[in-house]
């Protein structure tokens, strides 16, 4: 583990310089890695795991298309793919990647196959830090751990078959044999993170239902939102709110910002651009403030995941989730963007 300097922060880190995924094979080569769950990050973990030469199996619903999405991937039913409760039982390592509100509903059975020495994996701090809610507390003697890659598991296996690597978070809860880190740090690995960062079940969760609805998916909706609908009303048409509200910034600016930081995006621009962006951004963040300040308290006094709880342990929650998502992508801006994205001269 190496200790990094983050703009005068010293922090936690684990590198594949210093922990090679040799090393990562070595440690974990007489375990068995199953991955419950189909979904996102199942996919990518699974996958990245099995190129990089780990025993991996799969445990998912029968009958279901994700089941039929596994066989498609390449994993063999009753010799790499399983049904939940035998993947378990023939696991050393259960990689627990259900949805949040399906963990609830299937732990009595991962519970049951929970014997002395194995670990149980998340991707999430959710189910431990609300542990008064989801009812998931593990037995004594087992390892408990997480690897929370940063990004969606479709991003985290496409970077991976690019040879880069998305970062992830790592945490120890319990650590009953001795060889949790040991266990988490390679598994990490595996998976194909770009590097580790060290965080706690508590703060990764808090973080990440933050981040999502805040600027990373939440905030940023609402922001664009809000300028593409003063640009209409002040008469501009959709293309042009649509390009200077999104397009610009997906296909021209963001991609300098990953590049190199908002100062070097920033002086990319004008200096009319600059002046006004850097006078701008301040009362920007003031008005944004007391909202991230509310919903910091609400993830904070468990509000938020019991929100997700309830209302993805419906059965019909997938419908209706679609239903939103298609009000969304119907709405005029995102149907301006359909166009805009068609007329990329590389999409014709
Ligand atoms: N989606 C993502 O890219 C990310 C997810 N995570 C975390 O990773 C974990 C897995 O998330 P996702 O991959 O998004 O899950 P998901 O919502 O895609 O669901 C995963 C699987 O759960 C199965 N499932 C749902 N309800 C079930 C039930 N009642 N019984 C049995 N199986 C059921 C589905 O068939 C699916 O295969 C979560 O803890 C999530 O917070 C973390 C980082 C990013
Ligand atoms: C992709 C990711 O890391 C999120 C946004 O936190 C999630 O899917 O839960
Ligand atoms: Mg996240
Ligand atoms: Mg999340």
């Amino acid at each position: 583990m190496a200790v990094m300097n983050f703009g005068g922060v010293n922090e936690n880190v684990v590198t594949r310089e210093e922990f090679p995924l040799e090393k990562a094979r070595e440690i974990l080569k007489n375990e068995v890695i199953a991955i419950i769950g189909y979904g996102v990050q199942g996919p990518g973990q699974s996958m990245n795991l099995r190129d990089n030469g780990f025993n991996v199996i799969v445990g998912q619903r029968k009958d279901s298309k994700t089941w039929d999405k596994a066989v498609a991937d390449g994993w063999v039913p009753g010799q790499t793919l399983f049904e939940i409760e035998e993947a378990c039982q023939r696991a050393t390592i259960i990689q627990y990647l259900l949805s949040d509100a399906a963990q609830i509903a299937v732990w009595p059975l991962v519970k049951k196959h929970l014997t002395a020495g194995k670990a149980l994996y998340f991707s999430h701090g959710f189910a431990i830090t609300y542990k008064e809610r989801t009812n998931i507390i593990p037995p004594a003697d087992v390892d408990v751990i997480l690897v929370a890659p940063k990004g969606s598991g479709t991003s985290l296996r496409r970077m991976f078959l690019q040879g880069r690597g998305l970062n992830s978070s790592y945490a120890i809860f319990q650590d009953a044999t001795g060889h949790a880190y040991e266990r988490v740090v390679s598994l990490g690995i595996g998976v194909g993170s770009g590097y580790l960062f060290e965080t706690t079940f508590q703060r990764e969760v808090y973080s990440d239902l933050t981040g999502e609805r805040g600027t990373l998916m939440g905030a940023i909706q609402g922001i664009f939102a809000a300028q593409y609908d003063v640009l209409r009303a002040h008469g501009h048409t959709p293309s042009e709110a649509f390009n200077e509200t999104i397009e610009e910034l997906t296909q021209s600016l963001m991609p300098l910002v990953a590049e190199n930081g908002m100062d070097w995006m920033y002086a990319n621009c004008s200096t009319t651009a600059q002046r006004g962006a850097l006078d701008w951004w301040k009362p920007f963040r003031d008005a944004a403030k007391p909202v991230f300040e509310k919903l910091y308290a609400e993830v904070a006094c468990g509000n938020e995941a019991q929100r997700s709880i309830d209302s993805n342990s419906q059965t019909d929650y997938r419908v209706k989730l679609e239903e939103e998502l298609a009000a969304m992508r119907n709405s005029e801006m995102w149907q301006a963007g359909a166009v805009v994205r068609k007329l990329r001269p590389e999409n014709n």
